[in-house]
C-alpha cells in the first residue's frame, strides 16, 4: 500500500482511546464519518475522531474497510461524547455506543421496499378473483402485497398465482410519504397572565439561538406543558429541532395526543421499546432534519440532531434520568451540557424541582420562571396527616378509619379516589410463622416480594422469581408462611373488600403492559369509569384525571429514614406529586397522608402547603452537611463473587486514595445492598467541596490504584443518586 492518510477512529467498545487506521486509496474520510474498521478478527462500526493520526508507519496499520452512508457525527456530538466520558470516567467508546444507537449497518440505508405491479400480460386461466386484482392493478402502479390483496378482496395466494403466470411482477415501491410535520402556526391555548409571561421568556430564549437554561418551576396543574410547548413552537418556527425528554416514556401517550392537538401531528418517539427499525428511522430523520420534534427517554440525549434549538427536560427532578448501569450519567445534567455545545435553550420543568436546580437558579446560572398557582382557578388540594400511632387501622389492615371514611364519602358523591403506595406486588416480606424463616433472594441481599397475581415470589433487584411455596423451605411446616406488610395488590384487596360495589383498578408497572393497555386504563380513569385507583409511583407522574378529588398516601414514611442524603427531598417530591393529582379540574381536591411521624419537617411542609419553607429547610440542612449541591459526592462500588476479594480490593483502593484538600474518602463499607446478582459489594464514598474537580481526583486515584483482578469489578458513579 502506498503512503496514504492516517486517521484516528473511536470504536463503540469499552476503550477510552482511539485507534489508528490507514485510509485505503479511493476512500475519503473526515472527522465524524461513520466507518467500518477491522478490530481483531471482526469488523466494527466506528467514527473518525478529531486529531492527527498517531505517527505510526502506515504500512503497519490496518486499513479501514469502508464508509457507511450515514450522516456524520457532528462536532458538537463528538464533544458531547468526550465530555460525558471525561465526567463520568466511562471509556469514550462506551459513550459513543450510546450515540450510535439506531445505526446498525443495514438500518443505515433505508431498505428497498418491494411490491407488485401489473405487467400487461394476462393469465392463462381467468377467475373473478384474478380479474379483480388485475382491475385494481390496471393503472400499472406498484402496490404492496397487502394493499393489493385488500383492495381486490383476495388472499395472497391469488397474487402468488398471478406472479407465477407473469401477470404481476415485483416492483420497487415508492418511498413512504414522510410523516406529517408538526405545524407551529396552529393556535395554542389562551394562556393566563402568568403562563403568558413565562412562555414569552422561553420563546425569547429559544429565538436567541444561544445557550441559556430556564427552570420552569410551577405547582402541579399550573400548565407547564402548555407553557413549554410555546418554546417548542418557536424552535419549529425557526426551522430548528426540539427534544422533549420525559422520565417514564410509557406514560407519554396522553402527552403525544396533547402534542398532536397543539401542532397537528405527533412528534417522533425515541425509547427502548420503539424497535430497531423505528429507531433507525428516528436517527436518520433527526440527522437529516426531516424530523423536527422528538419525545424521548434519557437516551434521546445522544441523538445526532442536525440543528437542535431546544431541549425540554420534563419532571427534571426525576431519578429515572440517572442511568445506573454502564455509563453512569444524569441525562438532566448532560442535557445542560448538550445545550451549551449546541447553542440551544434548555428548559427544566418540574412542580418539585431538584434542590440542585433550585440552587443553580438562586446562583443565577439558570433563570427561574415560576407558576405559583394552578391554571383556571383550580385550587391546590387540602392536605392532612393521619397519625398512624393514634388513629391507625386495626392489625392486618392498612387503611386508617379516616381514610376509609373519606373514600366512602367520595364514592357516595361519585368522585374518584387514588390510593398510593410505592411498593409493587402483594407483600414485601414472607416469613414462616413457625420457624421465623424469611424468604430471601438467592442472588441478592433482598427479601422476595410476593406477587399474588402471578402466584410467585420475585426479587425486585435481579428479577429472580419462584412460584410461591406452600410449605416453609426451612422447617417444612405446611401453611405457615405469612405475608408481612402491604404492596399495591394487597391494598387493592382491602379496597375491594371494603367497597365491594366500587370499580377498583391497580396501576403498577408489572401489572400493566406498557403502551396500549396502559393508555386504555388511563383513558378509563380519565372518563370516570373507575372509582378507586390503587397505584405505585407511576401514577404520580404528570397525569391529569379531572374526576379525581381524593388522594390517600398509604405509607408516607418509608423513604424518610433511608441512608440517602436526598431522602427528605425525594419523599417531599413524591408526596407533592401524588397529592398534586387531586382536584385538578372544577372539583376541589384533598389528600390524606398516613404517617407515623406527623412532626417530620417534610410532612409539616406538605400539610402547611409550604413548598418554599421545605426548600429553605432542606437547603439549610444540606448546606450544613456539605451535601450536594453545596458539596460533591462520588461513589465507588467494588464487587466480586467472593466477599473477601471485594473487601480486599476496597481496602487497597482506600489506601491508594491521594490526599487532597477538601476531599474525604469514606469506606470501604459493606453496601446496604451487600449482595447483588451473586456479587458481594463494598462501597467507598468521596465527599468533596464544591470547588473540587471530582472526576479529575478520581482519575488520578484510579491510575495510582492496583488493578482489579480475579473477577473484581470497580464501578464509578459521579453524583450518585442511589446509595444502595
Ligand atoms: N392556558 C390554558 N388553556 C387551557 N387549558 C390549560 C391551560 N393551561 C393548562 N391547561 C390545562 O390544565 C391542565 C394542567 O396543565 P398541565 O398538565 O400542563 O400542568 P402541569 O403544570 O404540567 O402539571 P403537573 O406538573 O402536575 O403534571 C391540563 O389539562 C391542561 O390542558
Ligand atoms: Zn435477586
Amino acid at each position: 500500500m502506498t503512503q496514504s492518510a492516517i486517521v484516528e477512529v473511536l470504536l463503540p467498545v469499552a476503550l477510552d482511546r482511539t485507534l489508528t487506521y490507514a485510509v485505503p486509496d479511493g476512500l475519503e474520510v473526515a472527522p465524524g464519518d461513520v466507518v467500518v474498521a477491522p478490530l481483531g478478527a471482526r469488523a466494527t462500526m466506528g467514527v473518525v475522531w478529531d486529531g492527527e493520526g498517531a505517527a505510526v508507519e502506515s504500512a503497519r496499520l490496518k486499513p479501514l474497510a469502508g464508509r457507511i452512508a450515514a450522516a456524520p457525527l457532528p462536532p458538537s456530538m463528538r464533544r458531547l461524547v468526550d465530555w460525558v466520558a471525561n465526567y463520568t470516567l466511562a471509556p469514550r467508546g462506551q459513550v459513543l455506543r450510546m450515540a450510535l444507537r439506531g445505526l446498525s449497518e443495514e438500518a443505515a440505508a433505508p431498505a428497498l421496499r418491494m411490491g407488485l405491479r401489473a405487467t400487461g400480460a394476462l393469465p392463462s386461466r381467468r377467475t373473478p378473483a384474478r380479474d379483480r386484482v388485475l382491475a385494481v392493478a390496471a393503472d400499472g402502479a406498484a402496490r404492496s402485497k397487502k394493499e393489493l390483496s385488500e383492495a381486490a378482496g383476495v388472499s395472497s395466494s391469488v397474487l402468488d398465482g398471478l406472479v407465477a403466470e407473469g401477470a404481476l411482477a415485483p416492483a420497487e415501491l415508492p418511498p413512504p410519504p414522510p410523516p406529517p410535520r408538526p405545524d407551529p402556526s396552529l393556535p395554542g391555548p389562551e394562556l393566563s397572565r402568568e403562563q403568558g409571561a413565562a412562555a414569552a421568556r422561553l420563546v425569547e430564549m429559544t429565538a436567541a439561538r444561544s445557550f441559556a437554561v430556564a427552570l420552569l418551576d410551577g405547582v402541579t396543574g399550573s400548565g407547564k406543558t402548555e407553557v413549554y410547548c410555546e418554546a417548542v413552537a418557536e424552535a419549529l418556527r425557526e426551522g430548528r429541532q426540539a427534544l422533549v425528554m420525559a422520565p417514564e416514556i410509557a406514560l407519554t401517550v396522553p402527552f403525544l395526543d396533547r402534542f398532536a392537538r397543539r401542532f397537528g401531528a405527533r412528534p417522533a418517539v425515541w425509547h427502548a421499546s420503539v424497535g430497531e427499525k423505528g429507531r433507525a428511522a428516528v436517527r436518520r430523520g433527526v440527522a437529516d432534519g426531516s424530523i423536527q420534534a422528538v419525545v424521548a427517554a434519557r437516551s434521546g440525549l445522544f441523538l445526532p440532531f442536525r440543528d437542535l434549538g431546544l431541549i425540554v427536560v420534563d419532571e427534571e427532578h426525576d431519578a429515572a434520568y440517572k442511568q445506573e448501569d454502564g455509563v453512569a450519567y444524569n441525562a438532566r445534567d448532560m442535557a445542560v451540557v448538550r445545550g451549551r455545545l449546541e447553542g440551544a435553550a434548555v428548559v427544566l420543568a418540574s412542580a418539585t424541582p431538584s434542590l440542585e436546580s433550585r440552587v443553580n437558579a438562586e446562583r443565577g446560572r439558570y433563570e427561574r420562571l415560576a407558576l405559583p398557582a394552578r391554571y383556571g382557578g383550580s385550587v391546590m388540594p387540602e392536605i392532612r396527616a393521619i397519625d398512624m400511632r393514634r388513629a391507625g387501622p386495626p392489625r392486618g389492615e392498612w387503611l386508617a378509619p379516616a381514610l376509609v371514611a373519606a373514600v366512602a364519602k367520595n364514592l357516595a358523591a361519585g368522585e374518584q379516589s387514588l390510593l398510593f403506595l410505592n411498593r409493587r406486588g402483594y407483600a414485601p416480606l414472607t416469613l414462616c410463622r413457625r420457624c421465623g424463616h424469611r424468604m430471601k433472594c438467592p442472588n441478592c441481599s433482598a427479601w422476595l416480594v410476593e406477587h399474588r397475581f402471578r402466584a410467585s415470589l420475585v426479587c425486585h433487584q435481579c428479577a429472580y422469581s419462584a412460584s410461591s411455596p406452600t410449605a416453609c423451605p426451612a422447617c417444612a411446616a405446611e401453611n405457615a408462611l405469612v405475608a408481612c406488610g402491604p404492596g399495591v395488590e394487597r391494598i387493592r384487596d382491602e379496597a375491594v373488600a371494603r367497597f365491594p360495589e366500587a370499580r377498583v383498578t391497580v396501576l403498577s408497572s408489572d401489572l400493566i403492559g406498557a403502551g396500549e393497555r396502559l393508555s386504555a386504563e388511563l383513558d378509563a380513569i380519565e372518563r370516570g369509569a373507575v372509582d378507586i385507583v390503587v397505584g405505585t409511583q407511576m401514577v404520580t407522574k404528570g397525569h391529569h384525571f379531572p374526576k379525581l378529588t381524593l388522594v390517600g398516601a398509604i405509607d408516607a414514611d418509608f423513604a424518610l429514614g433511608a441512608a440517602d442524603p436526598r431522602a427528605a427531598e425525594r419523599t417531599f417530591q413524591m408526596l407533592q406529586q401524588v397529592t398534586g393529582r387531586a382536584g385538578r379540574a372544577e372539583l376541589p381536591g384533598r389528600a390524606l397522608i398516613q404517617t407515623h411521624d406527623p412532626d417530620h419537617p417534610v410532612i409539616r411542609a406538605l400539610v402547611a402547603g409550604d413548598r418554599e419553607g421545605f426548600y429553605r429547610h432542606e437547603a439549610e440542612a444540606r448546606a450544613a452537611a456539605g451535601m450536594p449541591p453545596f458539596g460533591r459526592l462520588a461513589a465507588i462500588v467494588v464487587s466480586a463473587p467472593a466477599r473477601e476479594a471485594a473487601e480486599a480490593h476496597g481496602r487497597a483502593l482506600a489506601r491508594a486514595a491521594p490526599k487532597a484538600e477538601h476531599v474525604r474518602v469514606l469506606g470501604p463499607a459493606e453496601a446496604p445492598l451487600a449482595m447483588l446478582r451473586g456479587r458481594h459489594r463494598m462501597r467507598l464514598l468521596v465527599h468533596a467541596g464544591r470547588e473540587v474537580d471530582v472526576p479529575g481526583y478520581l482519575r488520578a486515584w484510579l491510575a495510582a490504584a492496583p488493578a482489579a483482578r480475579g473477577g473484581v469489578r470497580v464501578a464509578v458513579d459521579v453524583d450518585p443518586q442511589s446509595f444502595l
